[in-house]
């Protein structure tokens, strides 16, 4: 009969800890070898295959780090986690970026010893490959590094921030992270942190009991436990309120939440991917946002580029989206005009894919034929923002040169066209965002020189 249980080498100088490893692993059907310094541990992995390795940070010659760090670059199929001492989020924080996908604090609890062992095993188990609707499409340089990026992030357990502007994608990446690694089975659960009124924020995020205030008519489980093994994505993290922020990172410190009117706490094991358009490392120094949560979701980040930086991908992602849209609409895929794929390629994309997809799925409703020409585009003029310029920081004041006139109107000119490409340039949406009626939006869009004319999407008139 061949051996079919997993292989689990331990490397940890304290005999006992070592010994109650190896025997609490053999409890779950697992062969443990144990092993109490680098080199040893080195020797191991040369001579024998493993399926998961467990290591101690402080060794006799050498430290964790280091494992990890040859495990990563000799061996990166096998998924290796951290032991660390007490409250040293240092450390955890270190082995994760180094490649680890994971670490248990000491004392080592059972169950959590478990869960880290499940998840680590899992790493290895296929995830299935996206599908075109999942994929990321592009093949500049930039875009394939992302993807690899992708590939490493998904084995690893390590909080991820994920920055870009405004419609570059993120919120696709972190599915393709929940979707390439050990977690894809258990839900992705994502949560647009700017769209929860502030009061209602932490029922929503933490869940709560029935009665436990006005209109709370029955129990409510809250996104942390719906996401319960799983993925947490927190898009627009920068727009939770500071009470939040001290409530979310007490939840990721201590691997549990309390819904609110609840006596008790309930342990969650969630992967947090978060992700702004607005500059977070900004966000701190202006106050506004908590040094400890940056630094907790901070682990590793990643940086989707905007679309001018990569135009060689506009070719490949007009086709995607064509062929998506005209197959959903079922009708036959028109071709661009000369003109038309020039003006794409000239354009400045201030809001990105999502721009994008605007843009084709409106020329396929004007265009109405075999052809679109750049008249069906309806490209918004190159001036209204600079590249970047969306995220300039906004105290900067009124230049000596410019009336106080004209410099209120770029600030609601910059306003009206952020909640428009925050809305996917749904009027409705975005009047209701900047609080204003949708008659008053459109009489500010026309006095503005914004208004695009033809593009009838809400049709509703207040
Ligand atoms: N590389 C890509 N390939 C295919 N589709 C993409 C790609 N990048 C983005 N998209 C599509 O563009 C749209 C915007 O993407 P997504 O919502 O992920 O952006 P985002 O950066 O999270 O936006 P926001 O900052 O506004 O939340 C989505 O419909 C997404 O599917």
């Amino acid at each position: 009969m061949t051996n079919t249980r997993r292989q689990i080498l331990v490397v940890d100088d304290e005999a006992d800890l070592r010994e109650l490893l190896v025997i609490t692993l053999g409890r779950m059907k697992l062969d443990a070898q144990a092993v109490g310094t680098v080199s040893e541990a080195r020797r191991a992995l040369q001579e024998h295959s493993f399926d998961l390795c467990l290591t101690d940070m402080n060794l006799p010659d050498g430290d964790g780090i280091e494992l990890v760090r040859h495990i990563t670059q000799q061996l990166p199929e096998l998924p290796v986690a951290m032991i660390t001492a007490y409250g040293n989020m240092e450390t955890a924080t270190l082995a994760m970026k180094e490649g680890a996908y994971d670490f248990i604090a000491k004392p080592v609890t059972l169950d959590r010893l478990r869960r880290l062992i499940d998840d680590g095993l899992g790493i290895r188990d296929k995830a299935p490959s996206p599908t075109g609707s999942e994929q990321l499409i592009g093949n500049a340089p930039a875009m394939q590094q992302l993807r690899e990026q992708i590939a490493k992030l998904a084995r690893s357990q390590a909080p991820i921030y994920i920055s870009g502007e405004s419609g570059t994608g993120k919120e696709r990446v972190a599915r393709l992270i929940h979707m390439l690694g050990p977690r894809h089975e258990k839900p992705f659960i994502a949560v647009n942190c700017g769209a929860i009124p502030s009061e209602l924020m932490e029922s929503e995020f933490f869940g709560h009991r029935k009665g436990s205030f006005t209109g709370a008519f029955e129990d409510r489980k809250g996104l942390f436990r719906e996401a319960d093994g799983g993925t947490l994505f927190l898009d627009e993290v920068a727009d939770l309120p500071l009470h939040m922020q001290v409530k979310l990172l007490r939840a990721i410190q201590e691997k549990s939440i309390r819904p609110v009117g609840e006596a008790h706490e309930f342990e969650v094991n969630i992967r947090i991917v978060c992700a702004t358009h607005k500059d977070l490392a900004e966000e701190v120094v202006q106050g506004r946002f908590r040094q400890d949560l940056y630094y907790r979701l901070n682990v590793i980040e990643t940086r989707v580029p905007p679309l001018r930086e990569r135009p060689e991908d506009i070719p490949l992602l007009v086709e995607h989206i064509m062929a998506r849209l005209c197959d959903q609409w079922q009708m036959p895929q028109p071709s661009l005009s000369r003109a038309a794929r020039d003006a794409l390629r000239e354009y400045a994309f201030p809001g990105n894919v999502r721009e994008l997809e605007n843009i084709l799925e409106r020329a396929l409703t004007l265009a109405d034929g075999p052809e679109i020409n750049e008249r069906h585009l309806q490209l918004r003029a190159p001036v209204e923002r600079a590249p970047g310029q969306q995220d300039a920081p906004r105290e900067a004041g009124r230049p000596a040169n410019q009336t106080l006139e004209d410099y209120l109107q770029e600030i609601e000119k910059r306003e009206i066209l952020r909640a428009l490409d925050t809305t996917l340039w749904n009027r409705t949406a975005a009047a209701k965002k900047l609080g204003m009626t949708f008659r008053s939006l459109r009489y500010r869009l026309k006095k503005l020189g914004l208004d695009q004319g033809g593009d009838e999407d809400e049709g509703e008139s207040e």
